[in-house]
């Protein structure tokens, strides 16, 4: 016989009660909050004009002081008009904050709703041309400062959740997780076959802790389930972010029988069958699950939706479809689109191979008792009886999408097939900031030096002597960038550069040598891991890298990111830097701006109005000046290895910005302060 699956029904008693405590606790924090803040800002401008020392590097008074001799801030980049280039449609008002409005919370489930600006009838009719869907222009904004106890009864986790979470580190939820942990959790639409539970999206900065915004709502609330079904899948867009959610997912389930699968390609297919999926002779209507949440790649995914037998979506409640806008770019679209025919009502039923992966010509051969086929499928795949009391069954999966730099792209978001959508923003609620198109983390510094291309690989060894650098990432534009960045930073490593340094008295060096190495997808997984780990142990300070991993991967230590080269798209760039300043952290980030790339760089921050968040410093060339020699070495060597190595040698002196030779055209110019070597 079939058993139809359902979820207990929450206990809403005390709820509302809760919920209105809470709100009068985070209301109180936030103005207190809001009021330091303002108070703060003030003060900025007249700070940033003075000599800016990098918070991370803060360390003894004597370190100090030469970091600051180091740097001197030429400009601060000011423009005075921020190119207005979308809708300032996201923010609440200053005067409404200020005339006490945003004290009115209304309660809508049990997380404080915001008053949301109201928008001019010029900016309604923008936004109707440009396709742009109310629920998306009108987000419910939360300020990143907020915050909550994890204990706060309001958010709904149980006290096994919260003592693992006190275990693991966690004794507060990021502004995320306050917003969007007790809106699943209170969900009681999640028991009702007859409506949907309400997709949702979420916007935060990197770093902010999104992860656990779903991990722990999913695991409280699959915990409470009694038979292994299929009911949360994860999609992400590397095997790198998949192997780093399942972790997360395996340290917070511990305690519950919940059970982890992934697919990615990384194992065989079989392999992977036999990770998801009881092996079975007969085709199940119900299909045959090991496993309650399945964290995937697209590619692999889908294989495994036509090609496993008894893998079936249909008991699906949540698909989280993290690092969204990544994984909608066009060359993924497919997948979705199978995901969501697997997922949804099945209206006709054709014969052989139908939407939800089971062969339908099956239908009656056999059926055990391990067998539930979901409620929602069931009257399109049986002609049942309608009675007068009988009513649709909706497909009661809930989308997650959460993203660091979410789309607006009105075409993207209709692929998504959303129903009743709320759209969650953590952003500044600071209405003088103008439009904020991303959010970065407040705890990030962010800088831009000009310079040549022939200067990059010495500015790079610059900052990671010079500033102690503890770890750090470089993004280059390849991965053959990369490799031969990486090679050149060895050989310079291993020239006689520290001995003759020794002898100078002026110039700071750090004592610790400077381990390189080079992380891309042309090493293999072992290689890979490898080095992840020996970067997370501290054995290797400088990881060089192309965009694999730019997006989404947690590296705690990293407290510097440099562009090497420089990200064509905001969205790149917020996701490269956002590799430091993570969870409140302090970070650092270094843009190595070509001359001829900086008008570009300046629109690109410009057109997201983050221009005169990017400090421009340049560097004494005296500062260069020890490391010449040593470079000169380590640059005769690496012409040496390149010729050893010819179609890398081909390729590099083609595109690469790291110099053959040294440019006579880079000969320093003293008096306009651009450095300059050999
Ligand atoms: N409430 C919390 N308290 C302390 N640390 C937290 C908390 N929530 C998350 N973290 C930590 O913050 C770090 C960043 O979290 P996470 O990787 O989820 O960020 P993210 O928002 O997904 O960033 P990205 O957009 O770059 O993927 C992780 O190391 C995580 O363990």
């Amino acid at each position: 016989m079939f058993q139809i699956q359902r979820y207990e029904e929450e206990s809403s008693q005390g709820n509302s009660s809760l919920a209105n405590e809470r709100l009068v606790k985070i209301n109180d924090k936030f103005k207190r909050k809001r009021t330091t803040k303002e108070k703060a800002s003030k003060k900025t401008q007249a700070d940033l004009k003075k000599t800016v020392q990098p918070e991370s590097h803060k360390g003894n008074a004597k370190n100090n002081e030469d970091i600051t001799n180091t740097f001197e801030i030429d400009t601060i980049i000011k423009e005075n008009e921020l190119e207005d280039e979308g809708l300032n449609l996201n923010l609440i008002h200053q005067e409404q904050y200020e005339e006490g409005h945003i004290e009115d919370f209304k309660v809508l489930h049990a997380f404080p709703t915001f008053d949301k600006p109201k928008q001019t009838p010029q900016e309604t009719a923008a936004v109707k041309l440009l396709g742009i869907p109310d629920w998306l222009a009108n987000p419910t904004v939360i300020d990143p400062e907020t915050t909550l106890p994890i204990d706060d009864s309001s958010l709904g986790l149980s006290d096994r959740l919260r003592n693992r979470c006190k275990t693991l580190g966690i004794n507060e939820c990021f502004a995320v997780q306050t917003a969007v942990i007790p809106l699943l959790i209170h969900n009681r639409r999640l028991s009702d076959v007859h409506m949907h539970p309400g997709d949702i999206c979420v916007s935060a900065p990197t770093g902010s802790g999104k992860t656990l915004a779903y991990v722990l709502p999913i695991i409280e609330i699959l915990s409470k389930r009694i038979i292994t079904r299929l009911r949360a899948l994860v999609v992400l867009p590397t095997r790198d972010l998949v192997a780093q959610v399942k972790e997360t997912f395996i340290a917070f389930c511990k305690g519950t029988s919940l059970k982890i699968g992934v697919v990615t390609g990384q194992q065989s297919f079989i392999h992977e069958q036999e990770q998801i999926v009881f092996s079975s002779s007969e085709l199940l209507m119900g299909g045959k699950s090991k496993i309650d949440i399945l964290i995937a790649t697209p590619g692999r995914l889908i294989e495994h939706l036509s090609m496993t037998p008894n893998f079936t979506l249909q008991h699906l409640r949540f698909l989280i479809i993290d690092e969204a806008d990544r994984l909608l770019n066009q060359s993924y679209q497919d997948w979705l689109i199978h995901i969501l025919r697997s997922t949804q009502q099945i209206n006709s039923v054709e014969s052989g191979k139908d939407t939800i992966g089971i062969n339908l010509d099956s239908i009656g051969a056999s059926f055990n008792n391990d067998d539930a086929i979901s409620s929602s499928i069931m009257g399109a795949l049986f002609n049942l009886p309608k009675m007068d009391a009988s009513e649709t069954k909706v497909s009661a999966v809930q989308k997650l999408l959460f993203s660091a730099t979410l789309t607006r792209n009105p075409a993207k978001i209709a692929s998504l097939r959303l129903v009743n959508p709320q759209y969650i923003s953590v952003q500044s609620l600071n209405k003088e900031e103008g439009e904020i198109k991303y959010t970065l983390p407040t705890t990030l510094k962010e800088f831009m030096i000009v310079t040549s291309s022939s200067m990059k690989p010495l500015i790079v060894l610059h900052l990671l002597h010079n500033l102690h650098i503890k770890s750090a990432l470089c993004f280059t534009k390849s991965v053959d960038s990369a490799h031969r960045l990486a090679k050149l930073i060895q050989l310079f490593e291993n020239s006689n550069f520290k001995e003759s340094i020794q002898e100078n008295d002026n110039m700071i060096i750090s004592t610790g040598s400077i381990i390189a190495a080079e992380y891309s997808s042309d090493l293999t997984k072992d290689e890979r891991k490898n080095i992840l780990n020996k970067f997370k142990r501290g054995d290797i300070r400088l990881l060089i890298c192309s965009d694999l991993i730019a997006r989404g991967m947690d590296l705690d230590r990293v407290d510097t990111v440099i562009n090497y080269d420089n990200p064509i798209y905001m969205k790149k760039y917020v996701h490269r830097v956002g590799r430091t300043a993570r969870a409140g952290r302090n970070g650092d980030a270094y843009s190595l701006v070509e001359t001829q790339e900086v008008r570009y760089f300046k629109d690109m921050l410009r057109k997201a109005g983050h221009l005169d968040k990017v400090q421009n410093i340049n560097i004494k060339a005296t500062l260069l000046d020890p490391m010449k020699d040593a470079y000169q070495q380590a640059l005769n060597a690496f012409k040496e290895y390149m010729n050893d190595s010819r179609p890398h040698a081909i390729k590099y002196q083609q595109n690469d910005s790291i110099p053959m030779e040294t440019d006579e055209n880079d000969i320093q110019n003293e008096d306009e302060n651009i450095l300059l070597l050999i």
